[in-house]
């Protein structure tokens, strides 16, 4: 594709402020222009896929179709072994209201309640469409393992931060330095494999 997308804004397919500020700090070090959909007004969408893959395209569908610009859409969630994946794709809605990131830990947490093993890894997939019908999009993923805490602890980051520890750091997602978060979360490491990616098309 010809497109130079250093010359091109991208419109950026997520509601999650979180998701917004942590992108912000990754994007600096690429010389591409990256805007939230709430720049261009874009409402969310439903996701009803049954995978992240089919959901973060559904996204970047929807914001590029709204802003008719290239679009990069972020689907994300938490992964239990002990409740058999779940929140997986659910993880934003866990607790049944969307957002809600205080009532979804603490769902976690009382279904752990008597559970020892407390392996989870956050998912990451990162989906660059070149326009809303594009029918090859680039799909990246990255995965970040960690353990779920009995309790929360921080109040840095978003989302399941709060739950997620790293016994490497000692510390919770939510107590971590955002610079180390952002160097090896599975947003940062999918992002880094998807400019890889765009590279030649930049
Ligand atoms: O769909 P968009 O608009 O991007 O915003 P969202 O919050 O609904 O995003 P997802 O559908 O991808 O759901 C991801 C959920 O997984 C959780 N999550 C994802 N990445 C996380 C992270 O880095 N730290 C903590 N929780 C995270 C958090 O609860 C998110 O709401
Ligand atoms: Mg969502």
């Amino acid at each position: 594709m010809s497109l130079s997308l250093s010359m091109q804004q991208i419109v950026l397919a997520t509601g999650n402020k979180g998701k917004v500020a942590e992108f912000d700090a990754l994007f600096k070090q690429y010389k591409i222009q990256v805007c939230p959909q709430s720049e261009f007004l874009v409402s969310d969408v439903a996701e009803t896929g049954s995978t992240f893959v089919e959901n973060a395209i559904i996204k970047a569908r929807h914001a590029s179709r709204h802003t008719k610009l290239p679009a990069i859409a972020d689907d994300s969630g938490l992964v239990i072994d002990a409740l058999n994946g779940a929140p997986g794709i659910y993880s934003a809605r866990y607790c049944g209201q969307h957002g809600n990131d205080k009532g979804n830990y603490e769902k976690v947490l009382r279904e752990l309640a008597d559970e020892r093993r407390r392996s989870a890894r956050f998912l990451c997939v990162l989906v660059f469409l070149r326009h809303a019908n594009d029918p090859t999009p680039l799909i990246c993923q990255g995965e970040w393992e960690g353990q779920i805490t009995t309790a929360p602890s921080g109040d840095g980051g978003f989302g399941y931060d709060p739950i997620f520890y790293l016994p490497e750091h000692q510390c919770t997602a939510a107590e971590l330095d955002k610079s180390i978060k952002n160097a090896q979360s599975h947003r940062g490491k999918a992002l880094k494999r998807l400019m890889h990616d765009l590279q030649p098309l930049l």
